[in-house]
């Protein structure tokens, strides 16, 4: 087959961008405003939100109103003092000239920036997501159909595994434990850990993995990678226990219904959240 180097081009780079403890500055406050908040808290990182208070979405005052992450300051852009150590900022705010303003101070600062539904000004887009603990499915068009990858998205979920999410850490729980045995980067033991590891996630299903619990976990590490060797779920009674809840994958839009609430501690403001949640995603921007 040969190399066509030249259909290399006309996409984007796409990554798992770490921003927990990072400086975010979102402003404005409104409807997309909320969506930039309720990603960026899902990665821990800390967010400054300038806005004026009057028009505050009502899911963006939940989010400043319950989490400790949130600074938020009643008032608009101030100018190039407000970008002082920010490692990201987000505008979605109604006033075009002052968003490409606000993008024209981060890029002479070198700070990434995202301007909703300004592409030039963007230096990374936001994309439509499927989010199932520490699985995360992003679905990017790079600008072409925003709305094709939200419907894109709802067919991913449908054709997902149902435990996808739950095997996926299970998986992680099981390479930290192979860690502790087997400490170290690189080398043999590197090696014969990372084919271990392959053959497991080979040989085992999705549905199975999920089932992975602490005892299964250690046995499957003392007969099989003590053993050098895979046993089969079957030989770990995988497959004969339920799963204590059949769990949809939620998409971004429900995560205040799964993450959110626990990180946030609300779980009696969870209905209205949901209900606000429900609005959020079925206001039809155009
Ligand atoms: C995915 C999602 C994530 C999010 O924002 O969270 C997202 N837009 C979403 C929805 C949506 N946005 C628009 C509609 C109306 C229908 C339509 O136009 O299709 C709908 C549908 C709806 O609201 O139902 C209007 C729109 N959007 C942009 C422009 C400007 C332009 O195209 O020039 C215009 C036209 C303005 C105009 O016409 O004036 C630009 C961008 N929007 C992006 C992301 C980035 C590219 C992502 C990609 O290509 O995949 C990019 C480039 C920059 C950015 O904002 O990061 C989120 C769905 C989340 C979900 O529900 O799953
Ligand atoms: N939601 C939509 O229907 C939609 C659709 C397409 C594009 N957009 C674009 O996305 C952006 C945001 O949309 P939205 O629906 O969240 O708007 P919105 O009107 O609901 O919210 C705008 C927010 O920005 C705040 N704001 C305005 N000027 C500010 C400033 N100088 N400093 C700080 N805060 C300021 C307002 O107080 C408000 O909280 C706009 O550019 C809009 O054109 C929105």
């Amino acid at each position: 087959m040969s190399l066509n180097v030249a259909s290399f081009s006309g996409g984007s780079l796409l990554l798992a961008w770490q921003l927990k403890d990072k400086h975010v500055l979102i402003v404005g406050g409104g409807d997309v405003a909320s969506g930039r908040i309720e990603s960026v808290l899902v990665a821990d990182a800390r967010i400054t939100l300038i806005s004026p208070s009057a028009g505050l979405h009502p899911l963006t005052k939940k989010f400043i109103a319950q989490s400790s992450r949130i600074t938020h300051h009643d008032r608009v852009f101030a100018g190039p003092a407000d970008l002082d150590s920010v490692d990201m900022v987000l505008t979605a705010i109604d006033d075009v000239a002052k968003s490409r303003e606000i993008c024209a101070l981060c890029r002479e600062r070198r700070i990434p920036v995202n301007v909703a539904d300004i592409p030039p000004s963007c230096d990374f887009y936001f994309g439509s997501q499927i989010r199932s603990g520490p699985l995360q499915i992003m679905i990017s068009t790079n600008g072409q159909g925003p709305k094709l990858a939200n419907i894109i998205m709802r067919k991913i979920e449908e054709a997902l595994p149902e435990h996808a999410g739950e095997a996926v850490e299970k998986v992680g729980q099981l390479r930290s434990k192979l860690r502790e045995r087997a400490p170290g980067v690189g080398g043999e033991l590197g090696k014969r850990r990372m084919r271990w590891m392959v053959d497991v996630c080979n040989a085992w299903d999705i549905d199975d993995l999920a089932t992975l619990d602490e005892e299964m976990m250690l046995r499957l590490l003392d007969d099989g990678w003590e053993k050098n060797k895979v046993p089969k779920p079957v030989e770990l009674g995988s497959g004969k226990k339920k799963h204590a809840s059949g769990s949809h994958l939620p998409s971004a839009s429900s995560l205040q219904g799964s993450l959110l609430p626990t990180a946030l501690g609300f779980l009696t403001g969870v209905a209205a959240t949901t209900a606000l949640v429900w609005a959020h995603v079925a206001y039809v921007r155009r």
